[in-house]
């Protein structure tokens, strides 16, 4: 399938949380195929290091940060060394989540507090060290990602529900703040995509039943979540913030 490519992206210094592995995999390659600068984070180090050498080929090989998104002062010391490296930070995506399901009596305030950090905090704090060089370059993108999960009422899911419907207010909150240095903010949200965890809870069965609750027969792909990233971050969508995007197939 052919990709679109925008010319402003080449040579611009992305950052990707979440980057090794499912969607964030795919944001990595289409980023490092626009001829940009790519820079992320992830904690499965195995998936991470094979797809760096997978684009050892590319302009600009990826630059891959072990990091746990948990720890606020990690991710705070890595936002630094990577506008270090990169000599700056014009797109962040704010990718990496975790969608373990759990049951309401199940939820203790540690299960609580550790849903909240890995699936909602990082990405203010990301977002909060990134912006000052953003400011300084004369403008950025921030890419949040959402859920349809929580629009779709899916069950075993509370915590990550709560999580992603605050990413939307986050994003629009950013939005209106950063809106005069022009910074744009806008939150992608997917329907169910075929990524190797989310093929750990469905069967053929399951998949089916979402194919059938789709206006679209098929199934998403990361590379599709990722065409919409590569338009939001570019400078075709320059007058396009604070708002939330779907990619999902038509799912209700
Ligand atoms: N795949 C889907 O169907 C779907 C649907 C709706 C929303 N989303 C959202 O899209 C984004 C990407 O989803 P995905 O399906 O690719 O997820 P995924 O679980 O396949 O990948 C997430 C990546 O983040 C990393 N990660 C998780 N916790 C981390 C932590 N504490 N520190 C650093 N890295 C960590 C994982 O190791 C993994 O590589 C997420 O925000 C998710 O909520 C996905």
């Amino acid at each position: 399938m052919s990709r679109a490519i925008y010319p402003s992206l080449k040579g611009k210094r992305v950052f990707i949380s979440g980057g090794g592995s499912g969607i964030g995999e795919g944001l990595v390659e289409a980023f490092a195929g626009q001829g940009a600068h790519v820079a992320f984070c992830d904690i499965a180090a195995t998936e991470s290091e094979a797809l760096v050498a997978r684009l050892t080929g590319s302009d600009f090989v990826p630059q891959f940060y072990e990091v746990d998104l948990r720890d606020i002062e990690k991710v705070q010391a890595m936002m630094a060394a990577v506008e270090q490296q990169l000599g700056g930070i014009d797109i962040l995506v704010n990718n990496a989540a975790n969608d373990d399901r759990h049951g309401i009596e199940d939820v203790t305030p540690a299960y609580w507090d550790d849903r909240m950090a890995v699936n909602l905090r990082h990405l203010f704090f990301a977002a909060q060290a990134a912006a000052p060089a953003m400011k300084r370059a004369g403008g950025g993108v921030i890419l949040n990602f959402g859920s349809i999960s929580w629009h779709l009422a899916l069950p075993e899911l509370t915590l990550y529900q709560t999580a992603k419907a605050a990413i939307e207010g986050l994003t629009r909150s950013l939005a209106r703040d950063l809106g005069r240095d022009n910074i744009r903010v806008n939150t992608i949200i997917p329907g169910n995509v075929k990524t190797p965890r989310q093929e750990k809870w469905y069967t053929p069965e399951g998949e089916a039943e979402i194919v059938a609750a789709q206006c679209l027969d098929g199934r998403i792909l990361p590379a599709d979540v990722a065409a919409l990233a590569m338009f939001l971050a570019s400078d075709d969508a320059r007058y396009c913030t604070g708002h939330d995007y779907f990619i999902d197939a038509g799912w209700r």
